[in-house]
């Protein structure tokens, strides 16, 4: 599997650093809140597992399964919900965990339906924002880990048709890669 990596773009300390710093933050803002961390799958179940340990306040977790790239690496522009929340939102202030925030699309999508469900507050954490590719211009990350280069990136979560998830670093992978 690291074969098929061309360059590493944040290495596992970097990666972690970050989440603590993140993890500091949000125990800081949400000490009176009750916060919801939800989890949008897959692609954020790594920093969210990570994310979820650095935060030193109460919170519950739920997550959502949509998706839209599915096997390629270019959106679909249509985002599917696969799995709902479980919890009544009502009340709960949301912090919607993402590992990339890219053409903004299922961001904007996902910020929408849960809006309308009407909890006390909603922000976003993305671990990563691809500002280059943005398609969505009004969708904006009130948490943010790394800027990323208009490239596709795997690893720490971020998948290639469905591989490279468990990368413990973020990479680009080979060229050839894609024409396997
Ligand atoms: O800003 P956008 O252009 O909408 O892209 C961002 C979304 O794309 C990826 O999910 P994907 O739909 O590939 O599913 P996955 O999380 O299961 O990998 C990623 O995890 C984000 O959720
Ligand atoms: N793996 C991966 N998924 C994405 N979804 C949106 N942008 C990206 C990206 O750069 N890499
Ligand atoms: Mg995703």
């Amino acid at each position: 599997m690291k074969d098929d990596i061309l360059k590493v773009l944040l290495t596992e300390e970097e990666l972690q650093a970050k989440v603590k710093e993140l993890g500091a933050q949000i125990t800081e803002d949400y000490q009176d809140k009750k916060l919801l961390l939800v989890s949008v799958l897959k692609g954020s179940v790594v920093f969210m597992a990570d994310l979820m340990r650095a935060i030193d306040t109460y919170c519950r977790i739920d997550f959502m399964n949509v998706s839209s790239y599915g096997s390629g690496t270019k959106t679909t522009g249509t985002v599917k919900i696969i799995k709902d929340l479980d919890i009544d939102i009502a009340g709960y202030d949301l912090l919607i965990v993402e590992d990339i925030l890219d053409s903004g699309k299922t961001l904007s999508y996902i910020k929408k339906i849960l809006m309308e469900r009407k909890p006390n507050s909603i922000k976003i954490c993305t671990l990563l924002d691809k500002p280059e590719r943005r398609q969505v211009p009004d969708i904006k990350a009130d948490y943010k880990g790394f800027i990323v280069p208009d490239e596709f990136v795997v690893g720490y979560g971020l998948d290639y048709a469905e591989t490279y998830r468990n990368l413990p670093y973020l990479g680009v992978l080979k060229p050839e890669v894609y024409s396997k």
